[in-house]
């Protein structure tokens, strides 16, 4: 399978804060969710993956190209949406497509118009006057008018309706069609995630966690609620972390087989949605 993004240990650092050997690979034709809790270092690794900021240690290849002998090639390739506007707020879009479309060879006005219908978007008034809403829409009908091969986005999804939200995730369906497509986005709305997602990508503390498909995450890791007198320092190795309540405790395993077989039908097992996994990873990791 084609790797469409490759981070090879890339580290970058800032003051009280890093993203560490961050190994993480974008495949093809599918769509990864990029989750973690705020500044984990989802942006950082994003930016990273843009050229936006330089890592002080490791390898970024996109398409298998590298930044700096490939820039102009890989930016033509990519459709960028980001939670914040990029453009000159006094603009309008009509005027801010002039200025970009030149800047993509596969520029496509026709498409371009489609979505400024589909979204509602006004060509004539100031981007400064647009709701956040409309904002990220702007974003994104620019991010998707050039036939790009690879779509990333930071929190697309942030400001949105929950209609649009929805419609956005159809739109994003729909454009995963042509096979050759690939998404890669951050959200803090992991059940979008379970709509679209293929698989999940998941920082915490600026360290990758995981990078699974959504079928093992499902797989590997469930919920275990049992009685305390169950617990003690060998059976607790098949969590990831523990909480206890005086009824009871409920824990976070990673490897569900190994569960099964220290507990037998003295607990239930459930399923863990990705916010319960988050939750417990931010406890702190028991078996590490
Ligand atoms: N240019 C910078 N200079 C210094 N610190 C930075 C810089 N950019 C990001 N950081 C810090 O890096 C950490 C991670 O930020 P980042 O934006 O990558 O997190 P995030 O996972 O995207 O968070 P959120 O979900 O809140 O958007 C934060 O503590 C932030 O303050």
């Amino acid at each position: 399978m084609e790797n469409v993004v490759e981070l090879k240990n890339v580290t970058k650092r800032f003051k009280g804060f890093s993203v560490n050997h961050i190994n993480l690979q974008v495949k093809r034709g599918f769509v990864t969710g990029f989750i973690g809790a705020n500044g984990a270092g989802k942006s950082t690794t994003i930016k990273t993956m843009m050229n936006l900021l330089r890592p002080d240690a490791g390898e970024v290849k996109l398409f298998g190209l590298d930044y700096k002998t490939h820039e102009k090639e890989i930016k033509q390739r990519i459709g960028f949406v980001y939670d914040g506007n990029i453009f000159f707020e006094g603009l309008n879009l009509k005027d801010i497509k002039r200025i970009v479309a030149p800047a993509y060879k596969r520029w496509d006005d026709t498409i371009f118009y489609q979505y400024v219908e589909q979204f509602e978007l006004p060509l004539n008034k100031a981007i400064k006057t647009f709701s956040k809403g409309m904002q990220m829409k702007a974003s994104l009908a620019i991010a998707l008018s050039h036939h790009a091969e690879l779509i990333i986005m930071d929190e697309p999804t942030a400001g949105l309706d929950p209609i649009f939200r929805r419609e956005l995730l159809d739109l994003l369906q729909e454009l995963m069609v042509d096979g050759n497509r690939t998404i890669f986005f951050s959200t803090h709305i992991t059940t979008d995630l379970d709509r679209i997602a293929d698989y999940i990508a998941f920082i915490q503390k600026g360290e990758l966690v995981f990078n699974q498909s959504i079928h093992d995450v499902a797989e590997n890791y469930a919920l275990v609620k049992g009685e305390l007198n169950l617990l003690d320092r060998d059976t607790e190795k098949a969590f990831v972390h523990v909480h206890r309540a005086s009824t009871g405790f409920e824990a976070l395993t990673d490897n569900i087989k190994a569960a099964k077989n220290i507990f037998g039908d003295t607990v239930i097992i459930e399923r863990a949605s990705l916010e319960d996994i988050m939750y417990y990873f931010k406890g702190g990791i028991h078996h590490a």
